[in-house]
């Protein structure tokens, strides 16, 4: 896509029209990074990170990344590589943090006791699933398990998620199908949560003149089912963006990564310094 929709072009004049803060908030899996077999190679494309990195360095005070993922909060800043100032959200928004000169700034996760013996529990339960199921994986995270199966055959994948399903359903707990995993977490949360959560850290660290509140407008890119809760929580003058194939709500789409980059550039356009 060298060229935007032009209805997304309209929606991105308007959303960097007033004196509002713009949040520029991004999935990173499938929507900067492309998927891949596994996920410790994860890296953004070429376009991608430089449309990243040149927004986060020639716009305005005002506009602000973050970086809004499934991914644990220290794997996502590994793989991420958060320009400085950027804010976090891992672990789809049971981690938050924050990328400074000296490193990530990570909200402490605690677990209650009871959270604790549901992960305990989950990780035995999913490590059995996959036992004997060529290419089925389990993913262990501070506050999740996830099944993966993006290099398992169709019986052994419908039988490992089968068997996560039932996990969680035995724990009373929700299974989240995002591609090719299934995540389980013991923490109730949502990219949704998360997003509504920090459209308002923005709107307190950034105040408009004499302490006074400031709009906050939300962009928000995802390709998986699980970014759809955030793009339901989007707002009047907020842009969501789908990236790839599927159902969504959200009012836009486009392919892949390097159409994300072009977005991403079309907003450094639209917002640089003065
Ligand atoms: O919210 P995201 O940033 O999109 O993270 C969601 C999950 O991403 C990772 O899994 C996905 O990407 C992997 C690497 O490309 C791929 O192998 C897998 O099939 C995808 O689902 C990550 O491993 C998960 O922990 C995240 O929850």
């Amino acid at each position: 896509m060298s060229e935007l929709d032009p209805t997304l072009a309209d929606a991105l004049a308007s959303f960097g029209a007033d004196d509002a803060v713009l949040l520029v908030a991004l999935d990173f899996d499938g929507t900067l990074a492309p998927l891949v077999d596994d996920p410790t190679t994860s890296t953004m494309t070429p376009a991608a990170r430089d449309a990243v990195d040149t927004l986060a360095t020639t716009t305005a005070d005002h506009v602000l990344l973050a970086f809004v993922s499934g991914r644990d909060l220290d794997d996502l800043a590994l793989r991420a590589e958060p320009p400085v100032g950027s804010y976090l959200v891992g672990s789809h928004g049971a981690q938050t943090g924050h990328a400074t000169a000296d490193g990530l700034e990570a909200v402490p996760l605690e677990l209650t006791a009871e959270q604790a013996e549901a992960l305990a529990t989950l990780r035995h339960d999913l490590d059995a699933a996959v036992e004997g199921r060529d290419g089925a994986w389990v993913q262990h995270k501070p506050s999740a398990v996830v099944l993966h199966t993006r290099q398992a055959g169709t019986e052994d994948t419908h039988a490992a998620i089968a068997a996560a399903d039932a996990a969680a359903a035995r724990l009373g707990l929700e299974a989240m199908h995002g591609k090719d995993v299934v995540e389980i977490a013991v923490v109730h949360t949502s990219k949704g949560l998360a997003l509504d959560r920090l459209r308002d850290v923005v709107a307190h660290d950034v105040p408009g003149p004499d302490g006074a509140t400031r709009r906050v407008r939300v962009l928000y890119a995802g390709d998986d089912t699980t970014d759809e809760t955030a793009f339901a929580v989007l707002r009047p003058g907020d842009v969501g963006i789908k990236v790839g194939h599927g159902d969504t709500v959200a009012a836009h789409r486009v392919a892949d990564a390097d159409d994300v980059a072009t977005v991403l550039r079309h907003l450094v356009t639209a917002t640089a310094a003065p």
